[in-house]
């Protein structure tokens, strides 16, 4: 698929593969799943059941990695079939920060597989067909190193759902600002989803994002190194999960911009959000944190270097 001019996505609308098929393909490679998780104890074991059935034959691992839960997602995660990981344990040598970014780059060093998939923990009525589905791509064809899943998201508040509203994010700040900055990407559906697959090629080779920065810096690194031939995306059908209010969907979105301007070599003031909150007659303001610090790419980090894990500098650069 392609877009205004914009380069070719490799676009699967009908995926038709079947999992003994897939098993077939994978030709002795092996592939993790990874669902990263910060107090999801209502959903996390319903994400984990819908993967289950799969494990030991297309999966050959399925790892919850717990971000600092507070509430009982490990527990759940234990009990539901997943193995559990701590960021700590995942990375001994480095103490965690907080956002979903770290939580991803520790999960790639909890796996050995030679493909991961990531798949949200907060998902409502997941698709036992999102696993098959995502490394369809990776095990079939050739040069792909990183498929990204679309869907229909409807978006739930109070109650009430609208069947295609959701990705507001996406929709508002992260597909336009691709078809500013990187038109050859605007074709991609859903470039902020949370359920995706890539190579551990791929994954051990660039920076990670920190926090919510984590996809959009995937994805700009993806085409960095492989052009928009090492991306592919493929239909997952309706997608639900916990629905953000507007304001931390704000904070959201001022850590992809900054994200997305560090990849393209364009200066971020590094100002954090201010966001205003109406209360009574007065509006109280609250700044929200910003992380722009990349963790470096895993294959450059060794136990020797446990002194800093910091900035990839120049290879996140320049997108
Ligand atoms: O510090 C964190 C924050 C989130 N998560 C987990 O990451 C997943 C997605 O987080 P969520 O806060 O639900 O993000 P969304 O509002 O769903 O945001 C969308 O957009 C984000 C920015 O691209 C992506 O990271 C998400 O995967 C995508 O679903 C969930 O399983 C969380 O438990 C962590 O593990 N650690
Ligand atoms: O991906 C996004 O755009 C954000 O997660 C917001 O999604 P939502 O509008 O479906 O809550």
């Amino acid at each position: 698929m392609s877009a205004g001019g914009g380069a070719t996505v490799r676009t699967w609308h009908e995926p038709a593969w079947t999992v003994p098929e897939l098993v077939a393909a994978k030709n002795g490679r092996t592939v993790s799943v990874a669902l990263p998780a910060l107090d999801e104890e209502a959903t996390v074991a319903g994400v984990v059941e819908s993967i289950l059935p799969l494990v030991g034959g297309l999966v050959d691992d399925l790892v919850v990695l717990d971000s600092g839960s507070r509430d009982r997602t490990a527990q759940r995660a234990r009990e539901a079939g997943a193995r559990v990981v701590s960021r700590e344990e995942a990375i001994p040598q480095f103490p965690p920060v907080p956002g979903k970014g770290e939580a991803l780059w520790r999960a790639v060093a909890a796996t050995r597989g030679d493909v991961v998939v990531f798949i949200d923990s907060d998902l409502i009525e997941p698709d036992p067909r999102y696993v098959p589905n995502l490394v369809g791509p990776l095990l079939t064809a050739e040069g792909i190193h990183h498929v990204k899943g679309f869907y229909r998201r409807p978006l739930r508040i109070n109650e009430s759902e609208d069947p295609r509203g959701g990705g507001r994010v996406t929709e508002l700040v992260a597909r336009p600002m691709l078809a500013a900055l990187r038109p050859d990407l605007a074709a991609v559906l859903q470039p902020l989803g949370g359920e995706y697959a890539a190579t551990r090629e791929l994954l051990e080779a660039v920076p990670f994002a920190p926090g919510y920065g984590v996809e959009i810096g995937l994805l700009l690194d993806t085409y960095r190194r492989y052009g928009a031939s090492g991306l592919a995306q493929v239909n997952l059908a309706v997608r639900k999960h916990r629905n953000r209010d507007l304001m931390e969907l704000g904070v959201m979105s001022r850590q992809i911009i900054g994200t997305m301007l560090r990849r393209c070599g364009i200066d971020d003031s590094g100002v954090p959000l201010t966001q205003y909150f109406a209360q009574d007659d007065a509006f109280v303001p609250r700044t929200a944190d910003l992380a722009l610090e990349d963790r470096p790419p895993l294959g450059t980090v060794t136990a020797a270097s446990a002194s800093g894990a910091g900035d990839a500098g120049g290879e996140a650069r320049g997108c």
